[in-house]
């Protein structure tokens, strides 16, 4: 027997991909287990997270951004763990705004649990394709202390970042020393990350550009991470000695991920800028028996 039908969509930005369901009213009960299931490759949809998108004033987390940004974005790690920020998803949750005529022309502010977010959309790429998505990330902070990063035999010293949500970044010799990631690697003293991390692997490719695996809190080795991107490239503009705020402007990575490319750049006040594409791929509607955990 069929039951009610749930709108939603498929998306991804540099390969991190997403389960987009637009709930405005916030009406929608989604609990941990219906966002596994809809994040599960074989037996769901399949992506590294879902996006909610519910209006700031319908979400008890958001309501009081409501006056300054419309739309709230619920983001749930593929696990269903809730995460405070995701840099390629609110590229991809401003990407269906856009489409959805849901955002007028200009910067567009979005409402997330590490506070309010701003993305502008260029008007069209090189070829024609929709434009990249810029996203004003805010600014790092590097709590201090040693950590150190851990893949079986093999340790290497990190940089703690949070951008919103936490990273732990290790400088590599080569992004294949971090082996299959199937596992979380280990990371201490646990005590720096109350709420456990992500966790980067980088390696220069140059003057200003590196590469990164990332192994995601609540989702496993991903194809990208936008604030990981973020977080990589404050970590090695301050191992380069390129501090913004010393140097008067601003500066600028270029970050490869396995899924794409992110320019990210750190002004002198300390905000950081990421850019990079969105794109939705699909869109379709789901059996909520199915999101219940009642489907036959
Ligand atoms: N893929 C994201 C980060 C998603 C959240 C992360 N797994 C966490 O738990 O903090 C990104 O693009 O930033």
């Amino acid at each position: 027997m069929s039951t009610a039908q749930i709108a939603f969509l498929k998306g991804h930005g540099t390969e991190n991909d997403f389960v987009i369901v637009p709930d405005p009213d916030g009406r929608l009960e989604l609990s941990a287990a219906a966002v596994a299931r809809l994040c599960d490759r074989r037996a769901g949809i399949g992506a590294d997270g879902v996006l909610r998108v519910v209006r700031s004033a319908a979400h008890p987390e958001a309501r009081e951004m409501a006056g300054e940004a419309e739309w709230f974005m619920d983001y749930r790690n593929s696990d269903g763990s809730i995460a405070e920020m995701c840099g390629n998803g609110v590229r991809v949750f401003a990407r269906y705004l856009q489409q959805a005529g849901l955002a007028g022309e200009g910067d567009l502010p979005i409402a997330t649990r590490a506070g309010i977010r701003r993305a502008h959309i260029a008007k069209t790429g090189p070829g024609g394709e929709p434009g990249d998505v810029t996203v004003a990330m805010g600014r790092a902070r590097l709590p201090q202390g040693e950590v150190t990063v851990t893949v079986g035999e093999r340790s290497w010293p990190a940089r703690n970042v949070n951008m919103g949500n936490p990273h732990a970044v290790a400088f590599v010799g080569d992004l294949a020393d971090a082996g299959t990631l199937y596992e979380a690697p280990g990371v201490s003293p646990a005590a720096a990350y109350p709420e456990g991390t992500n966790v980067e692997f980088v390696v220069d490719r140059g003057p200003g550009h590196v590469a990164l695996r990332v192994h995601e809190r609540g989702s496993g080795e991903t194809r990208s991470c936008g604030t990981g991107a973020c977080a990589v490239m404050v970590a090695a503009a301050r191992r380069d000695g390129a501090d913004p705020a010393v140097l008067g402007h601003p500066v600028t990575y270029t970050v490869d991920l396995p899924g794409g490319r992110l320019v990210i750049s750190e002004m002198p006040d300390g905000t950081v800028e990421m850019t990079g594409p969105a794109v939705i791929v699909a869109e379709g509607t789901i059996d909520a028996s199915f999101l219940a955990g009642t489907a036959v």
